[in-house]
C-alpha cells in the first residue's frame, strides 16, 4: 500500500505490513521496483537483525521500519546517512518524549534515552549501492532484558519505561519520516557540515574518555570530534586516531 497524507513527506511512498521476517529483507525484495524513496513499516518482525549479525527483538508495540532511498553522492556518501537517520530519530523521539526526555546520540548512530539504548539503526547497501536501506528499530513499549545484550553494551531502555509516554508505532512513522526528510534536505542543501554540527550538539560523551573496540584492538582516549567522513576522532596517549568502525563503550 502506498498513500500520501499532509503529515507525510511529499513524494515518499509508504508500505505498512502486519508482519514480516525483517523490514530489511522486504526492502531488498521491493527495491528493484522503487523509483524514489519508500518507508517499509511492519507491526511485527519475526527475524529482525541488528548490526554485526546480532539478532534484534521486534515485538508488537515497538517500532520497526526501513527506509529505501537513493543516496545523494552515491555509495561514497552512503555511510553519512546513518548520522542523518540518528538525528531524525532523536528529533522524533524528542517530539514524543517531551522536554524532559534526556536524549543523546552515541557514535555513530545509537540513540540513547536516560543513558540507555532506546533504538538501533542498521544501514545496508542495495543493488551495488544504487539504493540504501536504513533500518530503524525503537523500543517504544518494551526493552529487551539486560541479560539479552552483551555485558558491556548500553542497558536497553524503552520510551514508556523512561518517560511514561505511549505512542503507537504506526503513529511514530510520520514523525520519523518528516524528521528524516528535514535532515535529508539539510544534507542535500548544505552538505555533511550541517549534519555534523547538529550531530555533535547531541553527541554522548563528547570531550570525555571513551573506549573504542576495533576488531581485537581496544583504544581508550578522549572523544574529540567526528571528521568530514564521520570517523570518530580519539586522542589517545599514543596520539590522534581516526576510527571509522568500532564498538564504543563508556
Ligand atoms: O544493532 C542495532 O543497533 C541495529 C538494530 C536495527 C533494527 C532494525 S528494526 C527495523 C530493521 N529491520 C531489521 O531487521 N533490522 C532493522
Amino acid at each position: 500500500m502506498s498513500t500520501e497524507r499532509d503529515d507525510w513527506p511529499e513524494g515518499v511512498a509508504r508500505h505498512v505490513l502486519p508482519s514480516v521476517d525483517s523490514t530489511m529483507d522486504e526492502a531488498a525484495r521491493l527495491a528493484p521496483g522503487l523509483s524514489g524513496s519508500a518507508w517499509i513499516f511492519a507491526h511485527e518482525q519475526t527475524a529482525a537483525r541488528g548490526r554485526r549479525g546480532r539478532a534484534w527483538r521486534a515485538p508488537t508495540g515497538n517500532f520497526s521500519a526501513t527506509l529505501v532511498m537513493r543516496p545523494e553522492g552515491g555509495l561514497g556518501q552512503a555511510a553519512l546517512y546513518s548520522f542523518v537517520a540518528a538525528l531524525a530519530l532523536e528529533a522524533a523521539l524528542a517530539h514524543v518524549g517531551g522536554p524532559h526526555a534526556r536524549l543523546s546520540i552515541k557514535w555513530p548512530n545509537d540513540v540513547l534515552l536516560s543513558g540507555g539504548k532506546i533504538a538501533g539503526i542498521l544501514l545496508e547497501s542495495l543493488r551495488g549501492g544504487e539504493q540504501i536501506a536504513i533500518g530503524i528499530g525503537v523500543n517504544l513499549a518494551q526493552a529487551p532484558d539486560r541479560s539479552e545484550v552483551e555485558p558491556e553494551a548500553m542497558a536497553p531502555v524503552s520510551l514508556i519505561g523512561e518517560t511514561g509516554m505511549q505512542i503507537a508505532p504506526v503513529d511514530f512513522l510520520p514523525m520519523l519520516a518528516q524528521a528524516f526528510d528535514h535532515y535529508d534536505r539539510q544534507f542535500r542543501d548544505y552538505g555533511f557540515d550541517a549534519i555534523r554540527n547538529a550531530w555533535l550538539a547531541r553527541a554522548a560523551r563528547l570531550g570525555e574518555e571513551i573506549t573504542a573496540r576495533v576488531g581485537n584492538e581496544t583504544y581508550r582516549g578522549t572523544f574529540e570530534t567526528i571528521d568530514e567522513t564521520g570517523a570518530l576522532i580519539l586522542t589517545t596517549p599514543e596520539g590522534r586516531r581516526a576510527i571509522s568502525a568500532a564498538d564504543i563503550f563508556f
